[in-house]
């Protein structure tokens, strides 16, 4: 057979065709994913879904980042794309997650699926997309069951068919790796550290651990999450699954904003003591400390990107259901046509997540922190054609292996008057989220 497309060849850029056309409102995206591995992006009730994987992009180490958005410049250029609807999320789009450390064994990756449903402001869409040449690789056995499973995404007419939910299931989740002491004695050396100067702030985490049944319907999970967190983002890609209420980058028509969260304190039993939580979270110099090392990471990796850069004067207090945060919003115009994973990659470890300076604060996670946080607190999102797109940092979120390990993250910003036994029961609070979805 000859090569439909040269150019494709010649770079391995694999050619996409992609179609988008209206639906009648898809009120429930969930319903339409496969059980096991959802892959999804929702807030609020609206957001994408996607079935299949028509292209998959993975990449690792110190430039994986760098090297996606090269890679979907390329894909974007070798497509071909009908859409009816134009809106964010419409056309061709990817799905991604990238592991946290440059050292991360854990691959990060794009995928484009076959189908995608989305719902926003009101309209509903399908995308279907298809290789369009014969280098197209073969079809998984788990993708092929599922176009069998669900009608043909490749033909026009048939739309994709909602499963029905598996049986509800009940885990455990322990502690893996470091236990209460173990924990604390670790945020007891960062404190160390920061009183020597080594640095000002450290975030370190802790992981638990379950065995999801492979029988078990992961929607489940993401439903209760979705319903119980519609503030934040709800996702699954690859395994990871989460609600997360911090957003990365987001990049709309020439726009990028930002919301950073750093500092963090228990709701009250009543309506008096939650006022009060959020007013103590309000005063603490130590919650406010540990948020502006945040803030200024995010400014300072925006700013080559936006001259008007700004950020909401003073930090709110965002009331989430397991806790209050300081946030700051951040926005401004682009001066240079970054894409949201160009701006993914500057922004990435933010101080929410790494701590500062970045470069001791990730060298003293490797050391504190005795396993490797994969794909928790990297970016997880998803990129438009156009390389709009929404990333949010993979925080309250666990990754399911094929086999059905289950592992959680949680941690805490760690600064000069941190206290042990509090920050290993903020962590205990960030779990909340994914323990009461899974248990
Ligand atoms: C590192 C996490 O949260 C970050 C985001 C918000 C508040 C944080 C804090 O108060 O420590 C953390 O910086 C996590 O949830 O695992």
């Amino acid at each position: 057979m000859t090569a439909p497309s040269t150019t494709r060849r010649a770079t391995g850029v694999t050619a996409l065709s992609v179609e988008t056309t209206p639906l009648d409102d898809v009120r429930h995206l969930v319903p339409f994913l496969d059980s096991r591995r959802p892959l999804v992006w929702i807030r609020k009730g609206e957001g994408i879904a996607g079935i299949g994987e028509a292209l998959r992009l993975e990449f690792r180490g110190p430039d994986r980042i760098r090297q996606a958005s090269d890679a979907w410049r390329a894909t974007v250029q070798a497509a071909t794309v009908t859409d009816a609807v134009r809106t964010p999320g419409t056309g061709l789009i990817a799905f991604g997650t990238f592991a946290f450390d440059d050292e991360s064994s854990a691959t990060s990756v794009l995928i484009v699926p076959e189908v995608v449903l989305g719902r926003r402001g009101g309209r509903s869409w399908i995308t279907r997309i298809t290789q369009t040449d014969d280098t197209a690789t073969p079809e998984s056995d788990a993708a092929a069951s599922s176009r069998a499973d669900r009608g043909r995404p490749g033909s026009r007419t048939d739309l994709p068919r909602p499963i029905a939910f598996g049986d509800e299931y009940r885990l455990s989740l322990l502690p893996a790796g470091l236990d209460e002491g173990g924990y604390e004695a670790a945020v007891a050396t960062a404190v160390e550290r920061i009183r020597e100067h080594d640095l000002s702030k450290v975030v370190l985490a802790r992981e638990l651990s379950a065995h999801l049944p492979l029988e078990s319907d992961v929607r489940r999970a993401l439903v209760e999450l979705a319903l119980g967190y519609p503030d934040c983002w709800t996702f699954a890609v690859d395994g990871l699954v989460g609600s997360s209420p911090e957003t990365l980058v987001r990049v709309h028509h020439g726009t990028v904003t930002a919301r950073v969260l750093a500092g963090t304190m228990s709701r009250g039993r009543d309506a008096e003591s939650d006022r009060a939580s959020a007013e103590a979270l309000a005063g603490s110099a130590k919650d406010q400390g540990e948020h502006r090392f945040a803030v200024s990471s995010v400014l300072d990796a925006l700013r080559p990107h936006s001259a008007d850069l700004a950020a909401s004067d003073e930090p709110f207090t965002l009331k989430l259901p397991n806790l209050w945060h300081l946030a700051t919003d951040i926005a401004g115009t682009l001066s240079d046509g970054s894409s949201s994973l160009d701006l993914a990659d500057a922004l990435h470890p933010t101080a929410a997540v790494a701590g500062t300076p970045t470069p001791e604060a990730v060298a003293l996670i490797r050391e504190l922190e005795p396993f490797d946080r994969g794909r928790y607190a990297g970016p997880v999102g998803w990129v438009g054609g156009d390389g709009d797109g929404e990333w949010a940092i993979a925080l309250r979120c666990a990754q399911l292996t094929e086999s059905g390990d289950l592992t959680a993250y949680a941690g805490a910003g760690i600064v000069a008057d941190s206290d042990p036994a509090r920050e290993y029961a903020e962590t205990t609070m960030k779990f909340r989220p994914i323990v009461e979805a899974f248990g």
